[in-house]
C-alpha cells in the first residue's frame, strides 16, 4: 500500500535521510522508532511531499508520488497526524475538525456524517466540541489531531509521535484508539520514541538512526524490548 524505496531527502544542502526503505501492506500497522533528530518527522514529510526527494521513490497503491503536490496527496488518501500541539488553539474543537474537511467544504451532509463518526470514536471531543482547542489536555489534543485527519477520509494515516508528552494511562487510550483506526481499514505508519507502545500495537518495526534504517523486525519474532532498545540507542553498529 505504502512503499518507500531508498529515499534520500533533506533540507537545502543537508541530507537527512540516506536511503530509507520501508513497506506497509494495506491495513498494516508499522512503527518507525528512533531517538530525537534521527529523521522520523523528515520521513513523514517526504511521504507527504512537504520535503522533496533527492532520490528514491514513494509509492502509494503502486502509484509513484513524484511530482504530486502535498494537497493532491491528501486527496489521494494520505494524511499526516501532527503532534496535538499544532491545533488552532483559539478555534473550537469542532471548527478544528471541520478544517480537516476543508478541501470538500461544500459536502455539508458528508461532513456532518464524518463529524458524528469522529464524536462516536472520541466522545471526549463531543463533550468539548465548543471549547477552544488551546484549552484541551494533551491527550484530548492528540485525539483532536487524529479526528481532524479522519475528516479528510484518509486511507493511509501517518502518525507523528502520538504518545509524546502524555501520561502512561493516556498513552494506553491513544494506543487503543490507533488499534480502532486499523479496524476501520486504515493503513498506519506510526512514528514513535515509545518502544513499549510500538511493541504493543504494531505488526512490524523499523528502527531509524542517523537517517538510515538500522533494524527491521516483525513483532512476534520474539524480539526483546532490551534488544530493540540497544538498536535504538546505538549499541548495534551494523544493520
Ligand atoms: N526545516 C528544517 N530545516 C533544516 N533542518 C531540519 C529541519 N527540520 C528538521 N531538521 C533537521 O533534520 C534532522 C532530523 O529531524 P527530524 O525532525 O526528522 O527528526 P525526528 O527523528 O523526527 O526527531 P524529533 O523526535 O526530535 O522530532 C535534525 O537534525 C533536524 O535538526
Amino acid at each position: 500500500m505504502l512503499k518507500l524505496d531508498n529515499i534520500e531527502a533533506g533540507y537545502g544542502n543537508t541530507r537527512i535521510l540516506h536511503g530509507v526503505s520501508l513497506e506497509i501492506p494495506k491495513r498494516g500497522l508499522v512503527a518507525l522508532l528512533g531517538g530525537n533528530g534521527t529523521g522520523k518527522s523528515t520521513t513523514l514529510k517526504a511521504i507527504m511531499g512537504l520535503v522533496g526527494l533527492q532520490s528514491g521513490t514513494v509509492t502509494v497503491d503502486g502509484r509513484d508520488m513524484a511530482g504530486i503536490a502535498p494537497e493532491a496527496r491528501a486527496g489521494l488518501g494520505l494524511s499526516l497526524v501532527p503532534q496535538g500541539k499544532e491545533a488552532f488553539g483559539a478555534m473550537s474543537v469542532e471548527d478544528n475538525l471541520r478544517m480537516g474537511a476543508y478541501h470538500r467544504r461544500k459536502d455539508r451532509a458528508g461532513i456532518a456524517i464524518d463529524l458524528e463518526a469522529v464524536y462516536t470514536r472520541f466522545p471526549r471531543l463531543k463533550e468539548r466540541r465548543r471549547v477552544a482547542a488551546g484549552m484541551l489536555s494533551g491527550g484530548e489534543r492528540q485525539m483532536l489531531s487524529i479526528g481532524r485527519s479522519l475528516m479528510s477520509r484518509p486511507s493511509v494515516l501517518l502518525l507523528d509521535e502520538p504518545s509524546a508528552a502524555l501520561a502512561p494511562k493516556i498513552v494506553e487510550e491513544i494506543a487503543e484508539a490507533i488499534l480502532g483506526l486499523r479496524e476501520l481499514g486504515l493503513t498506519l505508519l506510526l512514528v514513535e520514541q515509545n518502544v513499549g507502545m510500538a511493541l504493543d500495537i504494531a505488526d512490524r518495526l523499523y528502527v531509524i538512526r542517523g537517517g538510515r534504517i538500522a533494524h527491521e523486525t516483525a513483532v512476534g519474532d520474539g524480539i526483546a524490548m532490551s534488544e530493540l532498545q540497544e538498536f535504538y540507542l546505538g549499541g548495534h553498529q551494523d544493520a
